[in-house]
């Protein structure tokens, strides 16, 4: 035997993982059909729109797109008939943290995958190789060989992959065609070496193969929970400093570049922020937490769960901080709230910080001006709602107001504060703005975004992250 050529991919879930990722492999792969199939219909939609309004933001995306859609990638809410066509599959439907019964709070909801891998199992006639793309708790793929095995109709066979992603949003599209690495975890059986060899070929065309990480199902599995927990601990890491910094008049700037230039410890994701969000970081370590616990390792559960709090920590202390600096009170006071995605560059709003700081300042009853320039007005009364259920929809927007631009915005305004950091808001005119803002006028900067010493010389009290006032 030797291993399959595919031909034909289908990717379930046409999300910001699978939507990105299988675009990318149609376009560096013209060989290879690749149908990219949801449940849900108006996403579909909206990849097949033909002024290309796509459902995710995500630099460089649209060409990605346009590219090759219509070409070998197609959109399709045909979930069944794509399974049936395709050699190989990726499940990349979503896992969220489950919100009722045992391990509520911190395992993954597997739901999804198990009825997605119900489906293949269910419809597929011909053997498949069936790649786990979605983030999973460690043996989610034995889960998955058991379901499909169980249900197979007679002659067909199904050989699973672990492939996590590692992209990041907002730099999705480089980090896709240019990856550190690529991840495939396999059985070391004859067979599973064999599949795991035919999507090795896949990224192959365009990924250097030194680059193409091969290993065990298992390890593949708990490698993407250990990168997202270790990454999240560095942002952890470096906000607990912060708050020292603010302490003790240190620099939180100069103390990251300081430790970052030791090669061992590198400078990349050293920037004290806010909290850090996306509908990531929490989930994985969380479920991190909680197999630890499953496996009776209540110490490492600890180790890990602190990251969780620390960033909790983060933001409350800095919704506390503007409302200590504003003398104690924000009631009736107008806010203004730049930024509410989770990061620069994607319109993503899942577990921002922005969204606790805001809940934050409703509690106070302060007026909040809000401004971003990506994220849908429907996404964020959705999010605000959900952050505050006991009050209703009409009550929050009659604290919230959304703008139109950070001028508007901040117009009449008391304070900024500065929660994403888009690009546009580091060209803000902050003089027009000073003379349309309430005095004192203060900018409370959440991601050490702005020239502190600039903004103070036209007359703002500038509050930044991770520096003091010593
Ligand atoms: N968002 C990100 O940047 C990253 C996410 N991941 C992981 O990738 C997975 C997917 O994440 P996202 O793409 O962000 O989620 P998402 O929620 O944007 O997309 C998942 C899609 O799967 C669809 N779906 C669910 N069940 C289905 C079924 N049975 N049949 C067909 N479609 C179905 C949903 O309708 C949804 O459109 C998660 O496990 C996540 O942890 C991994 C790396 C990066
Ligand atoms: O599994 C996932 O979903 C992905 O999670 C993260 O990607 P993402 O959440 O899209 O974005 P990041 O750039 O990692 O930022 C996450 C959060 O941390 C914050 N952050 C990041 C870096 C930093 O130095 N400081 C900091 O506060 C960001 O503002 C953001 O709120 C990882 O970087 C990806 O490798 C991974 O594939």
């Amino acid at each position: 035997m030797s291993p399959v050529k595919v031909k034909k991919i289908v990717c379930i879930g046409a999300g910001y993982v699978g939507g990105p990722t299988c675009a990318v492999i149609a376009q560096r792969c013209p060989d290879i059909t690749v149908t990219i199939v949801d449940i849900n219909e108006a996403r579909i939609n909206a990849w097949n729109d033909k002024d290309f309004h796509l459902p995710i933001y995500e630099p460089g995306l649209e060409d990605v797109v346009k590219s090759c859609r219509g070409r070998n990638l197609f959109f399709s809410t045909d979930v069944d008939k794509a399974i049936q066509e395709a050699d190989l599959i990726f499940v990349s439907v979503n896992t969220p943290t489950k919100k009722s019964g045992v391990g509520a709070g911190f395992a993954a909801d597997l739901n999804y995958v198990e009825l997605a891998t119900r489906r293949i199992a269910a419809v597929a006639n011909s053997n498949k190789i069936v790649v786990e793309k979605s983030t999973v708790p460690c043996r989610t793929a034995e889960s998955m060989r058991v379901i499909l095995e169980a249900n197979a109709k007679p002659n067909c066979r199904f050989d699973i992959l672990s492939n996590p992603e590692f992209l990041a949003e907002g730099t999705a599209i480089p980090d896709l065609h240019n990856p550190d690495r690529v991840l495939i975890g396999s059985l070391q059986t004859p067979e599973g070496l064999e599949a795991c060899q035919s999507l090795a070929d896949i990224y192959a065309h365009w990924v250097p193969r030194e680059r193409i990480l091969t290993v065990g199902l298992w390890s593949s599995e708990l490698s993407k929970l250990a990168a997202n927990a270790m990454l999240a601990q560095r942002i952890s890491s470096i906000n607990a400093l912060s708050a020292i910094c603010e302490a003790t008049g240190s620099n939180i700037d100069e103390v990251a570049h300081a430790v970052g230039h030791d090669t061992r410890i590198g400078p990349k994701f050293l920037k004290a922020s806010v909290g850090f969000g996306g509908s990531c970081f929490q989930k994985d370590i969380l479920n991190l937490v909680y197999l630890s616990e499953s496996l009776h390792l209540p110490e490492v559960a600890a180790y890990w769960r602190q990251v969780v709090e620390m960033n909790e920590y983060q933001k409350s202390r800095f919704s506390k901080r503007v409302v200590d600096t504003l003398f104690n009170t924000i009631t009736g006071k107008h806010i203004a709230v730049l930024g509410f995605a989770f990061k620069a560059d994607t319109g993503d709003t899942r577990e921002s910080a922005a969204i606790s700081l805001i809940r934050d300042f409703q509690k106070e009853r302060a007026n909040v001006n809000l401004y971003d320039p990506q994220v849908e007005e429907s996404q964020i009364w959705q999010d605000l709602s959900e952050a505050s259920p006991e009050l209703p929809l009409e009550t929050i927007k009659k604290q919230v107001r959304i703008c139109s631009s950070s001028m508007q915005a901040c117009k009449g305004a008391e304070a900024v504060v500065i929660a994403t950091e888009w690009k546009e808001f580091k060209e803000i005119d902050w003089e027009v703005v000073y003379q349309s803002m309430n005095k004192p006028a203060f900018v409370f900067d959440g991601r050490l975004l702005v020239d502190a010493a600039k903004l103070t010389k036209i007359g703002f009290k500038v509050v930044t992250i991770g520096r003091g006032e010593l």
